[in-house]
């Protein structure tokens, strides 16, 4: 039986679609059944990566310090994870969380063509014993080789693993299949996943990588992330059964921590509206979604035209404190 690896973010990317309003009750809860689930690496952070709370990506309720360690008070099996945008974390940063909050493993996010800045992470994570993953954000805007290409520089830097991530949502299945080929002939780690649901396709398009050779792959409860979710973990989790897959996962512990514990903190409906639509169509970052709104908001505008505007200037994260300014453009000409 193939073993597929699931990994998951609800505790992250989960974390953009609530303001990152996580409370370590929450973090305590959830952690504790995807660990009891079999989840093999359970991330948390904020939305934005560790050190992410701040004005410009929006500040958490409650400290990444005090979720992590509460996390760790209650995980047994998991690899407590983090994610870490070079720039946004430090190396510091990663020493810090490694030696008083118990995270082990860290996946070390840049733009799709910006591997290179994420060399002094990996390499620290490996110097101090822990998993090291590559994660390469936005794959919509590059090519397969030219992906490929990054991929091999990560993998040259000590990871572990290649995640790719379809940050906006926006990768039909064919293109998820072509880039997860492309990535798999070139490297020998392994290559994982990461779907939105923008366009309904974050279950097709990761059952598109695991057909062609991805054997990591994320997940949320409840599909929580940023646009309209990720790949709905529980979901998954049933349906890898299903295809005779090996997740290691208690599906029906994951149904019942989805429902109890998840539902109940979440703000809306995790559905593909029509702002999450044209977040995937435009071909926009998924965590931009809650900036687009209060933009739209504030200028009196059509969502769907900021994220357009968005998507023809090709933004890419780290961008968000732009999203005021073309929204203030486009009220201009109004
Ligand atoms: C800002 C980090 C980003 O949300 C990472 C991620 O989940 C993605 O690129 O999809
Ligand atoms: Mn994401």
């Amino acid at each position: 039986m193939k073993k597929i690896h699931v990994v998951d973010t609800t505790l992250r990317d989960g974390s953009h679609a609530i303001g990152h309003s996580f409370s370590v009750e929450d973090v305590t809860k959830i952690a504790q059944g995807l660990d009891a689930s079999g989840v093999e690496l359970i991330e948390i952070s904020h939305g934005d990566g560790i050190n992410g709370s701040s004005y410009n990506y929006g500040f958490m309720k409650s400290s990444e310090m005090e979720l992590l360690k509460a996390a760790s008070k209650v995980i047994r099996n998991a690899k407590l994870t983090v994610l870490l945008l070079p720039g946004i974390g430090t190396v510091e940063d990663l020493k810090y969380v490694h030696e008083h909050c118990g995270v082990t493993a860290v996946r070390v996010a840049t733009h799709v063509s910006e591997a290179d800045i994420s060399k002094q992470h990996i390499e620290a994570a490996k110097e101090l014993g822990m998993t090291a993953v590559g994660f390469l954000m936005l794959a919509h805007m590059s090519t397969p080789s030219e992906i490929a290409e990054q991929a091999k520089l990560m993998e040259s830097y000590g990871a572990d693993y290649i995640n790719i991530a379809d940050s906006a949502g926006h990768l039909l299945p064919e293109n998820v299949s072509e880039i997860i080929k492309t990535v798999c002939s070139a490297v020998s780690i392994p290559v994982g996943f990461h779907a939105h649901n923008n366009l309904a396709l974050a279950m097709g398009n990761t059952l598109a990588a695991i057909e062609a050779g991805a054997t990591y792959v994320d997940g949320t409860l409840c599909g929580l992330g940023a646009g309209a979710g990720n790949t709905q973990l529980e979901v998954l989790a049933g349906v890898l059964d299903l295809k005779g897959l090996d997740s290691g996962l208690d599906f029906y512990g994951l149904m019942d921590v989805a429902k109890d514990v998840v539902t109940p903190i979440m703000k809306r409906p995790q559905i593909i509206d029509e702002d999450s639509l044209m977040v995937g169509y435009a071909g926009v970052y998924s965590s931009f979604f809650l900036h687009v709104k209060r933009a739209a908001e504030k200028f009196q505008l059509e969502s769907r035209d900021i994220l357009v505007e968005l998507g023809k200037r090709k933004m890419v994260g780290g961008q968000e404190d732009m999203i005021i300014d073309v929204a203030y453009q486009l009220s201009q000409k109004k």
